[in-house]
């Protein structure tokens, strides 16, 4: 049967790769929106965040996977099995490699376990990223590398940050997916509750504001939200931390390292919402959070995968 040129296409696409390799930044471009959030530290994505992108008839969903890193915490492990879970939904997975970096022992551990666990419907693509920091025989050997480890459907040379290559990679998905109805309404750019995104708005500005390890430690929630009758939305959120101590230091002397984080936050939240923002911001200690199951319901993870 042959599918008509206006035949729409649905499916799921897996974005994988180690921590920085740039998923989020991708996703960010493919979409068109800042719906995962991009900071210079590693590991920020603490959720699986889908993203939803139209190209020509066809619509494709975008899973933001964890970064796939060795696992050592509770919290840890659950974000690689969420990582893998985001994966094995997809139609098309495709593997972020940076191209400064090659074939690291990671990049290498990515590719035993997709060799593993790739399902046979699936189809894997590469796409080495950040080919603005090399030169073409660097890509070219990486290239040839990669695809005598693993059988890859597609290689693309992308620069997620400066866009080069990225409606060539998208186009080719649109194209991979399973014929069928779209999943989501057409203006519909992210499934995330806006929650959800204002909390990661917040957790950023933390991250970028506190320098030291204290942000992995600590998790923002969006407690209350309501909506104004003036257009406006007041937005509670509380941020969790695991010790006493750290409370004094996200709070800052007389309240002004919050204070700054709240006012960056709201910042960026009236942006993506296109409206009036009231935020209010409170800190909690809750030693334990990395341990409830509740917070990671919340996160998009299934407590019992880090229980393996
Ligand atoms: N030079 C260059 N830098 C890039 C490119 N793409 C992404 N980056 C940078 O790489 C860093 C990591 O990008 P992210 O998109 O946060 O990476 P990620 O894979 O989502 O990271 P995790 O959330 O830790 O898994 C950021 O500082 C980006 O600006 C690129 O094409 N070229």
């Amino acid at each position: 049967m042959t599918d008509s040129p206006d035949q729409t296409r649905a499916g799921f696409v897996a974005l994988i790769g180690e921590p920085n390799a740039g998923k989020s930044t991708l996703l960010n471009r493919m979409v068109g929106a800042k719906v995962s959030i991009v900071t210079h530290k590693v590991q920020t994505t603490r959720a699986r965040i889908r993203g939803v992108a139209m190209e020509g008839a066809s619509q494709i969903v975008f899973v933001d996977t964890p970064g796939l890193f060795r696992p050592r915490r509770r919290l840890d492990r659950a974000m690689v099995a969420a990582a893998w879970g985001g994966a094995a939904d997809a139609d098309v997975v495709v593997l972020l490699v940076e191209a400064h970096r090659g074939v690291t022992e990671g990049v290498e551990k990515i590719l035993e376990a997709l060799a593993e666990r790739a399902v046979p419907k699936q189809r894997v693509a590469l796409a080495i990223n950040k080919i603005d920091r090399v030169e073409a025989p660097v890509l070219l050997a990486l290239t040839k590398d990669l695809n005598d480890r693993f059988p890859f459907a597609h290689t693309f040379m992308i620069s997620a940050e400066k866009g080069h290559g990225v409606d060539t990679l998208r186009k080719w998905l649109a194209g991979e997916l399973p014929a069928g109805p779209w999943l989501y309404p057409e203006d519909q750019i992210a499934d995330l509750p806006m929650r959800m995104i204002a909390a990661e708005i917040t957790r950023e500005k933390l991250t970028l504001r506190l320098h030291q390890e204290l942000p992995y430690q600590l998790t923002v929630e969006s407690e209350k939200w309501e909506d104004r009758k003036d257009g406006s939305a007041r937005i509670d959120q509380v941020i969790y931390v695991s010790r006493d101590g750290h409370k004094g230091i996200v709070l800052g002397n007389k309240g002004e390292t919050i204070k700054a984080v709240g006012q960056a936050a709201r910042v960026v939240m009236e942006e993506f919402l296109g409206r009036k923002v009231h935020l209010f911001l409170q800190v909690r200690v809750r030693t334990n959070w990395q341990e409830e199951s509740e917070r990671y319901d919340e996160m998009g993870l299934d407590f019992k995968d880090g229980n393996t």
